[in-house]
This record gives structure tokens, C-alpha cells and sequence, in this order.
């Protein structure tokens, strides 16, 4: 399903479509510790965008400002010409979370975690009834939908999470790890949902750092790395002339060296 850039596409995307996130300038520092260095992207509407990074990048931290759970030190987040700080209920209801660690009311049933979430959403109530039936049907749930959230399991808990962000038919949909502790077949159906709700218009950020499935999704890719923007653009371009994006990846993160392990010299080979 990867899109090549069109003629009169930017890097950023479609000439003349404004982009679904803009983010200027975007620091966050836990103490001493710089989680997010002042990150600058641009990121297309109706794509499905990769957010990428090794361990302690700034994916986590960066995704939390972008929706409206962590403020910022300094930098600004727009959301479809929204300020997510100045303007977060116009923000909230455009967009939708699945956040890492997700919260979830354990003692409801996945039926009523949508019923109650489509509420809030202020959608009327045949129409949350009829939303959730359907979500519940596609994500496999149905047979599961009277079960308390608490009783789910890991992967039911994401697709519960995910029928939950994607109720309201938001604009744009950030998801965090959305395929870590899922089957191979529960991942395929989430692939299936969200390829549906781009090919629409809406537009999908996630981040992961599994290069394989970010490749056959995304077909536009930010690499962070240390708290810094190393690489933003079309798959293709960021790919480059290397044979895979983990090869790109490992180049633009400088992770060569320490992939090859020369310092273990002691694991393995007899010696105890
Ligand atoms: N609440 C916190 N207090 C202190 N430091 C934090 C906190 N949250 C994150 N950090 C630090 O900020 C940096 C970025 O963390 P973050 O969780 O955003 O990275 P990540 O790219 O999501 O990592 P991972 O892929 O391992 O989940 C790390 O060095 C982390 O230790």
C-alpha cells in the first residue's frame, strides 16, 4: 500500500493541504535529562506515518506533548490549525489516543468502555450503539464485548483501546507501540482498520521500533534519535539507497558499532 510522492508533492505532502501536525521549536527536559531537543516537523495529512527511534529517543515523550498530555517547556504543537495548548477542546475532538501504558476502566465491560467513551464524545446514543457494534465486530471483540476490561488480555486491551480512539471518526490518530503484546492475526485486522481509515483522508502517527512493520505500513517516516529529528520525509526518501529502512535507520541513529557487540568478548566461545 506504499504511496509514492506525487509530482507537485513536497516532502511534507500534498501541495496546497495543510499538515495534520505541525510542531515548532519542542523541548522537554526531566530534570537534567533532555528527553526532547527541540524537535521541528511537519507532518501530512491522509498518510500513515511512522514515528521511529531506539530506546529512550523522545517517542513517548514527544507523542504525549503532540496530544495534549505533557506541556512542553517551550515549542509549539498545531493540530489541523489548532493550538493544542491554546486551543485543546477544538484539538481533543479532533483527535484520537492510543497512549503507551493505556488507562483503561477496568471494571467496565468493553461494550460499556465504548458506550461511555462514545458519550463523551457527545455522540448520540443509537449512533455509539451502532458504531460499537461495529468496531467490536471487525476488531474480533464481539464475543468478548460483556467481559470486564480487567479480565482482557494484552492484545484485546490495545483493540479495545483502539475501537475506543477511533469512535468519533477523528482526523488523526496517534498510537503508541499499537502492535506491541498483539497475535499476528489481531495485528492484521488493526492493519486493516487503519489502512481503511487512511485511505479516507484521515491520517495515522505512530511510533514503533520495529523497522519491518514500519516499512509495510508507512509511507512517511520521522526518525528520532536522542531527543532530535535525524531524518523526516517520504519512506523512500528517508530510505535512501540503503536495502532496508533498518539499515537507514541504524546508519542515521549511528548504531553500527555498538550492534556488532565488541565488547562482549567474554560471552560465549567455552570460557566460564
Ligand atoms: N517521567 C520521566 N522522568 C524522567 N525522565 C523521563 C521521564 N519520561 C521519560 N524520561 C526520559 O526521557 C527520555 C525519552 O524517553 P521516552 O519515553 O520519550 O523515549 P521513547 O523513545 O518513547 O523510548 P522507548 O522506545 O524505550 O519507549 C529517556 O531518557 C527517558 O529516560
Amino acid at each position: 500500500m506504499e504511496k509514492e510522492p506525487g509530482e507537485h508533492e513536497t516532502s511534507a505532502g500534498r501541495a496546497g493541504t495543510p499538515p495534520a501536525v505541525l510542531i515548532r521549536g519542542l523541548w522537554k527536559r526531566y530534570g537534567e535529562q533532555v528527553a526532547v531537543a527541540g524537535i521541528d516537523l511537519e507532518l501530512p495529512a491522509g498518510r500513515f506515518i511512522g514515528l521511529v527511534g531506539p530506546n529512550g529517543a523522545g517517542k513517548t515523550t514527544t507523542l504525549s506533548m503532540v496530544t495534549g498530555l505533557l506541556r512542553p517547556d517551550s515549542g509549539t504543537v498545531e493540530v489541523g490549525g489548532h493550538d493544542v495548548w491554546g486551543d485543546p477542546v477544538a484539538v481533543k475532538a479532533r483527535i484520537g489516543v492510543l497512549p503507551e501504558g493505556l488507562r483503561l476502566f477496568e471494571r467496565l465491560s468493553g461494550r460499556e468502555l465504548l458506550d461511555y467513551t462514545g458519550r463523551l464524545r457527545g455522540l448520540a446514543a443509537d449512533e455509539v450503539d451502532k458504531r460499537a457494534t461495529q468496531l467490536l465486530d471487525v476488531l474480533d471483540l464481539a464475543g468478548s464485548q460483556h467481559k470486564l476490561v480487567v479480565d482482557y488480555s494484552t492484545g484485546m486491551r490495545k483493540k479495545i483501546g483502539l475501537a475506543a480512539a477511533l469512535l468519533h471518526n477523528p482526523e488523526v490518530l496517534f498510537l503508541d507501540e499499537p502492535f506491541e503484546g498483539v497475535d499476528p492475526v489481531s495485528a492484521q485486522t488493526i492493519r486493516g482498520v487503519l489502512e481503511r481509515y487512511t485511505r479516507s483522508g484521515a491520517t495515522v502517527v505512530f511510533s514503533s521500533h520495529v523497522m519491518e512493520l514500519v516499512e509495510s505500513l508507512c509511507d512517511w517516516v520521522a526518525v528520532l534519535a536522542a531527543g532530535r529529528i535525524r531524518a523526516q520525509g517520504p519512506l523512500a526518501e528517508v530510505r535512501g539507497a540503503a536495502p532496508s529502512l533498518q539499515d537507514a535507520f541504524l546508519e542515521l541513529v549511528g548504531a553500527n558499532d555498538r550492534a556488532a557487540g565488541h565488547d562482549l568478548d567474554w560471552l560465549g566461545g567455552g570460557a566460564r
